[in-house]
């Protein structure tokens, strides 16, 4: 495959794509929002049929006229005109004034975010001295300082509304494009030698629509607004009809006849709403219409059983809480080639067990992990296998689905603590809004519960820590922290990924206990990612371990360190074993926890354990 295909994939290798249009139409929002719009619209373009007096046109008979009066279904304004044929009427100003605005500010604003963010610095450099001067301008006075020269034509004055709200749309689209501009694909696609003007156009601007197109429908809400606020201000015209003459007019007249107020009103907010809803519905859609790692549905090479406790493979899937079946990911390389990580991997995992799954760095623990999560980039490809929790197909489902599974049935408790709090926030806040997301929950019980939660991780002052930024909390303590929030809806499987390894060896022999305490209480099903056999040796039932993608050996922990078969397993055993390493691995982490001396050795301690 070359680099081009890369660029361009679709083949059977590559991540399915979901259609953003089948999300959107699924989507209530959308629909509701789209619908409402398009009959704005139909009835704009439709006005001349649809009324039997012109948006001008006054009659005595008709001076604030009551709705339903013969020829005016809303009424007639002060000046005798017909509400509901100036109302449909405005409907056409409002959407030429937004689709003016709108356009120009793209067309401006995108190009320039585009050639400044991708090419090299003087060009950048360029640009934003451009637009930092252009948003110098003080906007609304230049738009009234400028009215000579626009005529008080509203759409020569979108048009510098255009000119003016650019800068926003080119930083928005500039700091998108300096964030892909190194993605693997675009190298890719330079390398196949593709031009820069359709690396842009193609790859670098489809990948960042999405927050463009939701900045549109703010934009088509803002140009229409300031068109209405002009024209509501009396800059401009007073023959063409629009939202904001007609509440300016309509408001002078509010305590006689306040419909005449509250129709262009309603309108113009209707109008706004249904942009920046539908805006937010299409940006959700493009979101999740991202190629996810998936299923493929490529007939799966059998692959060999790696051991006779591999377990999953032999066993009926659903009698497992989760059965992983050959796996296997893959990323894209530079070549266009995919590259396996993961290779086949087959694990299984009852309730109320812990199974270690360890191996030597890069040896794909983590991504296994993410895959049973469903995190994995989305430059990931799952080649094949099937991943099952209590006996539903997690690989494939929508990721609406899997935030779903993720709040409530699978939690992760991360390798370093401190960096998975957000600094900006304290622990309490930031507990309930994952806890709040998952559960219904008022904020009151909400609280209550983080409070308790705390409490139950071996927090001595929770309330202190509640109320406490993270640069205010221990490593350990932040770790408690991760997993009260890990455990706060009670999950059936938990995903430690090297749980204690930032932490001092103290500390890790406390987090240890504390996971192995919550899991027999909550009968959890714990993955222990860890390349330390130490740790495994502390907590584990089982043990996988992996080496280059591959599980290499599976089984009970004390028949492993008893009896290890594959002759990785013994080398990292005899590594661990070797009183030289001691020093340099810590096992004796396990020894401190369990107050032994750390050369009495992994063995030791397991066979305490098991006996
Ligand atoms: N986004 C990515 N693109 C390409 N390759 C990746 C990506 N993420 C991970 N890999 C590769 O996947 C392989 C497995 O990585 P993984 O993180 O699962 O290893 P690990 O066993 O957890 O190692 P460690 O103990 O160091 O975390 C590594 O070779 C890594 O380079």
């Amino acid at each position: 495959m070359s680099a081009h295909d890369l660029a361009t994939a679709t083949g059977p290798s590559a991540p399915q794509r979901r259609s953003p249009l089948r999300k959107l139409l699924k989507d209530p929002q959308a629909v509701v929002t789209g619908c409402v719009l398009l009959i704005i619209v139909v009835l704009g373009v439709l006005s001349p049929l649809l009324v039997s007096h012109g948006p001008n046109q006054a009659s005595l008979d008709a001076i604030n006229a009551d709705p339903g009066s013969s020829g005016y279904p809303l009424g007639g304004d002060q000046s005798g005109r017909d509400i509901f044929s100036r109302l449909l009427h405005s409907i056409n100003t409002s959407m030429i004034a937004g689709l003016i605005g709108t356009s120009v500010s793209l067309v401006i604003g995108v190009t320039a975010g585009l050639v400044g963010g991708y090419f090299g610095r003087r060009v950048r450099t360029a640009t934003d001295w451009v637009f930092n001067l252009v948003m110098t301008f003080p906007g609304l006075l230049l738009l009234i300082v400028l009215l000579p020269v626009t005529g008080g034509d509203y759409r020569a004055t979108m048009l510098i509304f255009g000119v003016l709200s650019s800068p926003g749309i080119f930083r928005l689209v500039r700091g998108l494009v300096v964030g892909v501009r190194n993605e693997l694909f675009v190298d890719a696609a330079r390398v196949s030698g593709l031009t820069d003007l359709r690396i842009l156009g193609r790859h670098v601007l489809f990948v960042i629509r999405g927050p463009i197109i939701i900045a549109t429908a703010f934009l088509m809400g803002s140009s229409i607004s300031l068109q209405s606020g002009l024209a509501f201000l009396g800059i401009g015209s007073n023959t063409v009809p629009s939202f904001g003459l007609m509440i300016g007019e309509g408001f002078v007249n509010i305590y006689e006849k306040p419909m005449q107020f509250i129709w262009p009103s309603l309108m113009l907010g209707v109008i706004n709403a249904s942009f920046v809803l539908l805006g937010n519905s299409l940006r959700d859609a493009l979101d999740r219409g991202r190629p996810k790692p998936a299923k493929i549905t490529t007939p799966a090479r059998p692959r060999p059983v790696k051991s006779a406790d591999s377990g999953a493979g032999a066993d009926s899937p659903a009698a497992h809480l989760l059965t992983v079946a050959d796996l296997a990911i893959a990323y894209p390389t530079p070549s266009g080639e995919l590259r396996e990580v993961v290779s086949g991997v087959s694990l299984s995992l009852d309730a109320g067990e812990t199974l270690g799954v360890v191996g030597e760095s890069g040896s794909g623990k983590t991504q296994t992990a993410f895959a049973l999560l469903g995190v994995l980039p989305s430059e990931a490809v799952v080649t094949r296998g099937s991943i099952k929790l209590d006996g539903r197909e997690l690989l494939g489902l929508s990721e609406g689905e899997l935030r779903e599974l993720r709040g409530t049935s699978v939690a992760y408790v991360p390798q370093e603590p401190m960096s998975n709090l957000d600094p900006s926030f304290t622990v309490g806040s930031q507990l309930m809004e994952g806890l709040r997301a998952s559960q219904q929950m008022s904020r009151q019980a909400a609280r209550a519960h983080v409070l308790a939660l705390l409490n139950r991780v071996g927090i001595p002052d929770p309330q202190r820590t509640f109320d406490s930024y993270p640069h205010q909390i221990s490593g350990g303590m932040a770790q408690r922290v991760l997993i009260a929030g890990a455990v706060a809806s009670s999950p059936k499987l938990l995903i430690a990924d090297e749980p204690t390894t930032a932490l001092d060896v103290t500390v890790q022999a406390e987090i240890l206990d504390l996971l192995r305490d919550l899991q027999k209480q909550l009968n959890m099903a714990v993955l222990l990612v860890t390349h330390n056999f130490g740790v495994v040796a502390d907590s584990c039932t089982r043990v996988a371990v992996m080496q280059r993608g591959e599980v290499v050996e599976v089984g009970e922990a004390l028949d492993i360190f008893r009896t290890p078969r594959h002759p990785y397993t013994r080398m990292l055993l005899s590594s661990i074993l070797d009183e030289n390493n001691l020093r340099t691995d810590p096992p004796d982490a396990v020894a401190a926890a369990l107050g032994k001396d750390a050369a009495a050795g992994t063995t030791e301690v397991l066979e305490e354990k098991a006996s």
